[in-house]
């Protein structure tokens, strides 16, 4: 279970978040959601190490996150895809895939055992094993960079805008496989400007306004919450917006 308590954080002489509490808990995706600027990438940062929090504490189970390196976190089972386009053009699907491994390099055995795991459950990462990753669609790179995360077998994995730039036919190809993916068990956080993709894709979820957190459950029953409609929907209900 990940836990945030009281986070506060930020950047430069404010705070961003501004006393933020969130539970992932296990086999669940959770995903924030909330206008621009609202902290969501920045509660992502926060888990990952990327940006220490100034007050508050961030938990998995029972171990404290907070003042660790990014490493550090790394190594204890999260992982992140992150927003940016994070391949090597030039390097091919596999030596992408591998990098992900980086800290288990030196077990041979676990690392092709991951890879092959990887392979199985994403099968364009077998397929197009030997391309450049500069070759390969938008939707192909976001698979890729998923693959890479997994190699870690991660406790948790932190997906950043997985939608950001993808076509219909990407995106309904990343959804099936964050979909697959928590039917094998992964633990997801995601953060989507997509309310509706977000929010159907998730078990639970987070609204986020100002660096607080305004609601918080379900993922049906923060997309059904009138308040939902109001804020950002322009009065109409993400259900009704799907439905559309
Ligand atoms: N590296 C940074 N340095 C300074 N300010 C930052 C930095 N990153 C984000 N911010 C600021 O922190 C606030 C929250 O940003 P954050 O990226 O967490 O928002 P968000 O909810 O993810 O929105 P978006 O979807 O636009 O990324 C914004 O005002 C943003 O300008």
């Amino acid at each position: 279970m990940l836990t945030l308590e009281n986070v506060t954080a930020g950047y430069g002489g404010g705070d961003v978040l501004q006393g933020v509490d969130l539970t992932c808990a296990p086999g669940t995706v959770t995903c924030i959601v909330g206008p621009n600027g609202a902290g969501k990438s920045t509660v992502l940062k926060v888990i990952s190490g990327l940006l220490r929090c100034r007050t508050g504490s961030v938990s998995l189970g029972e171990t404290r996150l907070d003042g660790l390196d990014p490493s550090r976190v790394l190594a204890l089972g999260i992982t992140q895809v992150p927003q940016s386009q994070a391949l090597f053009p030039g390097m091919t699907v596999r030596e992408n895939v591998q990098l992900g491994g980086y800290l288990i390099r030196r077990d041979r055995k676990l690392l092709a055992a991951r890879y092959a795991a990887v392979c199985e459950r994403i099968p364009l990462v077998a397929s197009r094993a030997g391309d450049h990753a500069g070759n390969l669609s938008g939707g192909q790179r976001r698979m890729v960079e998923i693959a890479r995360c997994l190699m870690l077998e991660p406790k948790l994995l932190l997906l950043d805008e997985p939608s950001l730039g993808l076509d219909p036919q990407s995106l309904a190809g990343v959804a099936g496989l964050i979909r697959s993916l928590n039917e094998g068990g992964t633990t997801m956080l995601l953060v989507e400007q997509n309310v509706r993709l977000g929010l159907g894709l998730a078990t639970h979820g987070v609204v986020m306004e100002g660096g607080r957190v305004r609601l918080t459950g379900t993922a049906a029953a923060v997309r059904d919450n009138p308040e939902m409609a109001a804020l950002y929907l322009g009065g109409t209900s993400a259900k009704e917006t799907q439905r559309g």
